[in-house]
């Protein structure tokens, strides 16, 4: 491949060399540096790539792409372009194809709901016959291969890359989550989504690294929709105008409104042996009754996004029916059946907007405790620790705090910052710093009807401490405790 062919679609300044070079590879990262490839150079929340010139050069690089001002060789060629995390999503494109316009490519944003309602769409088409990858939180799913997850959305190479597997594999739809840092850092750029998807919008995500602020947050969700055919949004929520704001794609909407294109109503909670759903009534541009074994009234908004997107396919309503009350997503309100006395669910809220509508719904269900476990992630948005302390002490009858992953600060810190919220509320509380410990303490004196929660961990099967993951996964801590381990 001619670097030129990789440059095809985008703006770029050669300003040194030729760009009529043969190149054997798409890098990124200088340790795979090897002859006659090119080498991007990303400005990172830690590295500089624009730092490894002289390295990738010695290596055999030929072409660097840059973002600013550098010395190289002579004999290597230099294209500059505006944003160079750009640069790599249109040539990542350009190297594997463009895939993307061999798939149907539906992408969810939003707060909360993306994981879920991925793999309520991926069932829903599955169902029908519609060969459907995934990418998201917890994996990326290709035909019968499954990649763990590093980040929710991957980096733009990593995209592509999937999308080219996904279509070897006869993929004919890929259903992805688009997180705000994804829209912000480029990595969904190079390709029109056929359906943009919001979910919803709390604050989120703000701090080092992550947004600058609340603006920055909501500007970058709404990237999505400009850069998809078809939008479908949640007209219910607080933020869709805004969201909305400069769209380029039409707009279809959902919620409980009255004149949503998909409306939910008649929502009633649904309360078997060993399982809590919900069952609804769904009108406008389909008419059906359905039912989900999942809690929750979020569990209606996630279902109805699912089936605005898959009326696109015109996918029969008893597929859908069939697949939607066989979703169960790992780690997201998982029930862990050990005792018939008591529900322990696993679940992945770790931030007060997700807290807030997992616990609400449940005392919806009016177990006689709810019981809340949680800790918050470190070197993450700190506003989480006070407002889900807030809200945990609000809406629980007892809040055990713990750890989650506490990455490079140290766990009492965090805890004493959830703490600060905790005394806002009226509910008892027990600190545990120890997961498992906190754990073993819900379940040796959970009371009879009682539901606890174990909140935040959801999918994970590590925790992450200065760098380094180690196993831990909640099933396998319950399982110990059980045994006396
Ligand atoms: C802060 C952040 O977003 N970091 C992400 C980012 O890292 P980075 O590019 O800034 O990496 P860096 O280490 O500074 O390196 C810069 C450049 O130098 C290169 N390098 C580096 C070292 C070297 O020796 N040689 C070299 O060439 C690197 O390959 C890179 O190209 O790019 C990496 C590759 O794409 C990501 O994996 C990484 O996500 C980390 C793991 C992360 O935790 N990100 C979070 C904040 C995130 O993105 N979360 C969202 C939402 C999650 C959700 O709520 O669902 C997500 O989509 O995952
Ligand atoms: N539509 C929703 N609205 C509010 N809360 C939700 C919704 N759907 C799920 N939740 C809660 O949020 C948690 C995370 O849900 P999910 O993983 O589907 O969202 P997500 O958008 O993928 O989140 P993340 O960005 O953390 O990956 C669930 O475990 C549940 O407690
Ligand atoms: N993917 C998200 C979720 C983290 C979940 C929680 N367990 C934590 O560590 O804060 C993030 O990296 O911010
Ligand atoms: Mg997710």
């Amino acid at each position: 491949m001619k670097l030129s062919q990789l440059l095809e679609r985008m703006d770029y300044t050669c300003v040194q060399g030729s760009v009529d070079i043969p190149i054997s590879h798409l890098l990124y990262d200088s340790r795979n540096a090897c002859p006659d490839g090119v080498f991007v150079c990303i400005s990172g929340a830690v590295m500089d790539g624009h730092k490894f010139i002289s390295d990738v050069v010695m290596k055999g690089v030929t072409a660097v792409i840059v973002e600013k001002e550098v010395k190289a060789p002579a004999h290597v060629t230099v294209i500059r372009v505006e944003n160079t995390r750009s640069a790599l999503a249109y040539m990542s494109a350009a190297y594997f194809g463009y895939p993307a316009e061999q798939l149907k490519t539906i992408g969810i944003t939003g707060t909360k709901g993306k994981t879920t309602t991925t793999y309520m769409v991926r069932s829903i088409l599955e169902n029908s016959g519609f060969k459907t990858g995934l990418i998201g939180t917890i994996e990326t799913i290709i035909g019968k291969k499954v990649i763990k997850a590093n980040n929710t959305t991957p980096e733009s190479y990593l995209v592509q890359q999937y999308f080219r597997d996904m279509v070897n594999a006869g993929c004919e739809c890929v259903v992805m989550e688009v997180s705000s840092q994804g829209l912000m850092l480029h990595r969904v750029d190079g390709f029109t989504f056929d359906y943009g998807i919001f979910t919803n919008l709390g604050p989120d995500h703000i701090g080092p690294n992550e947004h600058k602020d609340l603006d920055d947050y909501i500007h970058c969700k709404s990237l999505l929709f400009k850069q998809c055919r078809h939008g479908i949004v949640n007209m219910d929520d607080n933020y869709v105008e805004r969201i909305t704001d400069g769209h380029t794609c039409d707009l279809e909407t959902f919620g409980m409104s009255e004149n949503a294109d998909f409306r939910a109503s008649d929502m009633k909670l649904l309360q078997k042996p060993g399982l809590l759903g919900v069952t609804y009534r769904l009108s406008g541009r389909m008419d059906m009754d359905v039912e989900i074994d999942i809690p929750g009234r979020f569990s209606v908004y996630n279902s109805l996004t699912a089936i605005a997107i898959c009326h696109h396919f015109n996918v029969p309503k008893e597929n859908i029916i069939k697949a939607l009350t066989n979703v169960h997503v790992k780690g997201r309100l998982e029930t862990v059946p050990i005792s018939p006395r008591f529900t322990l669910m696993i679940d992945y809220a770790h931030n007060a907007m997700a807290l807030e509508s997992l616990l609400q719904s449940l005392k919806e269900y009016h177990p006689k405790r709810l019981v809340t476990l949680f800790g918050c992630g470190g070197n993450r948005d700190p506003h989480r620790r006070y407002e889900m302390g807030e809200v945990s002490s609000n809406l629980s009858d007892l809040t055990v705090v713990t750890s989650d992953n506490p990455r490079f600060e140290e766990p009492m810190a965090i805890i004493n910052d959830i703490l600060i919220g905790v005394h806002k509320g009226p509910g008892k509380y027990v600190t545990i710093p120890d997961r498992k410990e906190a754990i073993k303490y819900c379940i040796d004196n959970a009371e009879d009807g009682d539901v606890i929660i174990l909140a935040g961990k959801g999918h994970e099967d590590y925790q992450e401490i200065k760098g380094i993951k180690y196993p831990m996964d909640e099933r396998d801590l319950i399982a110990d405790i059980l045994a006396g381990r």
